[in-house]
């Protein structure tokens, strides 16, 4: 019998950090590793940034349409990030959840503690901590992404962010990457096997004890 195609409940995994920090970067690295998981595309009002693609890294909207998705209850958390409006769309994450598959946030910890409060039993929060502020600053000027006062602004934004780390189940410091790569799958692997999540096992212990021997 294998296990793969057995009942389970899905992770909902988020990943925070202050920006900068790696979490995008440890967080392709964790899907392409693992066709099953499936990442939550959010939507901003955030300007697009030279790189990315409508509709993989985020769905771009205006910020009426924004308020008219708030209006339809279209979200399973939304904040206000740096400015911006940014929100995770709540269908695909039901349907994942329906399926049984594992899904990826990268959120802030605004929206960590939105669907920690949603989905206590699904949600699993990790928050990723920057070796310095200096070289959080160093990574966003090499990322050249953002103009000089962006990077400023969420610069000081970092404290805010690093002080709700203690809420979060899992912390750790992106320092070498490949360590925390593996740090970051070795959660992952972990909360799959975790028992309650793992609905087949009643059965199949079941189907054990009345094994004739
Ligand atoms: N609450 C919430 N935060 C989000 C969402 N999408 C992205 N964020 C956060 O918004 C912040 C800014 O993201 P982004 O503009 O991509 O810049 P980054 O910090 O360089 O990744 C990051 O902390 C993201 O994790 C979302 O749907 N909801
Ligand atoms: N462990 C690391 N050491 C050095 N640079 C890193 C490390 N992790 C990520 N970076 C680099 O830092 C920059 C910011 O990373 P990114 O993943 O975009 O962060 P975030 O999504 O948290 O804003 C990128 O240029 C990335 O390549």
């Amino acid at each position: 019998m294998s296990n793969d195609r057995m009942p389970r409940r899905g992770v909902l995994l988020i990943v925070a950090s202050p920006s900068g920090a790696g979490k995008t970067s440890l967080c392709r690295r964790l899907m392409a590793d693992h066709g099953g998981l499936e990442l939550s595309v959010s939507m901003t009002t955030r300007p697009i940034r030279p790189g990315e693609q409508a509709g993989r890294d985020y769905h771009f909207v205006d910020e009426a349409e924004f308020q008219r998705l708030i209006e339809a209850d279209a979200f399973l958390e939304w904040a206000n990030v740096h400015g911006n409006l940014y929100g995770s769309p709540r269908a695909p994450v039901d349907r994942a959840l329906a399926e049984g598959r594992d899904v990826l946030f990268d959120i802030d910890w605004q929206g960590a503690r939105e669907v920690a409060r949603r989905c206590p039993e699904d949600a699993v929060r990790v928050f990723i901590l920057p070796p310095s502020l200096e070289e959080l600053r160093r990574r966003l000027v090499t990322r050249s992404q953002d103009a000089e006062e962006v990077i400023d602004r969420r610069i000081r934004n970092a404290k805010g962010e690093i002080e709700h780390a203690t809420e979060f189940d899992y912390v750790f410091v992106n320092d070498d990457f490949d360590r925390s790569y593996a740090e970051l799958a070795h959660i992952y692997h972990a909360e799959r096997s975790r028992r309650f999540r793992n609905v087949w096992v009643s059965g199949y212990q079941q189907a054990l004890l009345n094994e004739k021997v």
